[in-house]
């Protein structure tokens, strides 16, 4: 069976990354997809934005929405306190699988789980079966027309309070114009928009961070 380029992506970083060295993980993530294969990775422009916004957080309970290939839960995880926890979620069990291991490699499956299955199915089982009270972060990077009706599924399940902080990548390509329409008109969020360009390309993309004012 030919091998996958979430799979290539994978080898490459098990070959030439420092086991348990969450920096090397992302640089060398960056140098292939840069490089060799174009992949959907916040990568190192949008992921200096993403470090910011973590590190001005401080967040101990975050949320991500995509996991993909685990390039931004390596991303986020490297910079969190020792009893943080992100908690991902991914759709689709073969990045699931992928992301699993990557996140071991780089050494940081203590403050990192992976839930699979639709963020619509797991947002709901948050608080009782995985014990989250409220979120401090979430990054959202799952299906564009996903990032409103999660938001607003976040909100219905009591998961954000006042100072909750919500990231969302893409905002210009892909694009998630109903989410953006909704967050910028509801007077509970102070927007900031944040001008960068698509992972690895020189076409304009940008972040879009909305604190939630309670
Ligand atoms: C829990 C749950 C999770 C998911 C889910 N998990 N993983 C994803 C992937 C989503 N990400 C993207 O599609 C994406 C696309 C581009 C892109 C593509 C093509 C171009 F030409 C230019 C840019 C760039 C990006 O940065 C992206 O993030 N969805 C889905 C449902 N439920
Ligand atoms: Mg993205």
């Amino acid at each position: 069976m030919a091998q996958s380029k979430e799979q290539r992506i994978l080898n490459f970083v098990l070959q030439n990354a420092v086991r348990g060295d969450p920096q090397s993980v992302v640089d060398t993530i960056d140098k292939y997809c840069s490089q060799k294969e174009w992949a959907m990775n916040v990568g190192d422009e949008k992921g200096l934005i993403l470090d910011k916004i973590v590190e001005e957080t401080k967040p101990s309970v975050l949320l991500e929405l995509g996991t993909y290939c685990g390039y931004s839960a390596v991303r986020i995880a490297r910079l969190l306190q020792p009893n943080a926890c992100l908690l991902t979620i991914e759709f689709n069990p073969d990045y699931a699988a992928i992301a699993k291991q990557m996140i071991e490699f780089a050494g940081l499956q203590e403050k990192v789980k992976i839930l699979e299955g639709p963020s619509e199915a797991i947002i709901p089982q948050l608080k009782k079966k995985h014990e989250v009270d409220t979120l401090d972060f979430v990054f959202l990077d799952h299906w564009k027309e996903r990032y409103k009706p999660d938001t607003i599924l976040l909100l219905e399940c009591g998961l954000l309070r006042k100072g909750s902080v919500i990231l969302a990548d893409n905002v210009i390509v892909p694009g998630a114009p109903e989410f953006i329409q909704y967050i910028r008109n509801n007077k509970s969020f102070e927007c900031t928009n944040y001008l960068a360009h698509v992972e690895y390309m020189k076409i304009k993309d940008a972040m879009e961070k909305a604190v939630f004012l309670g």
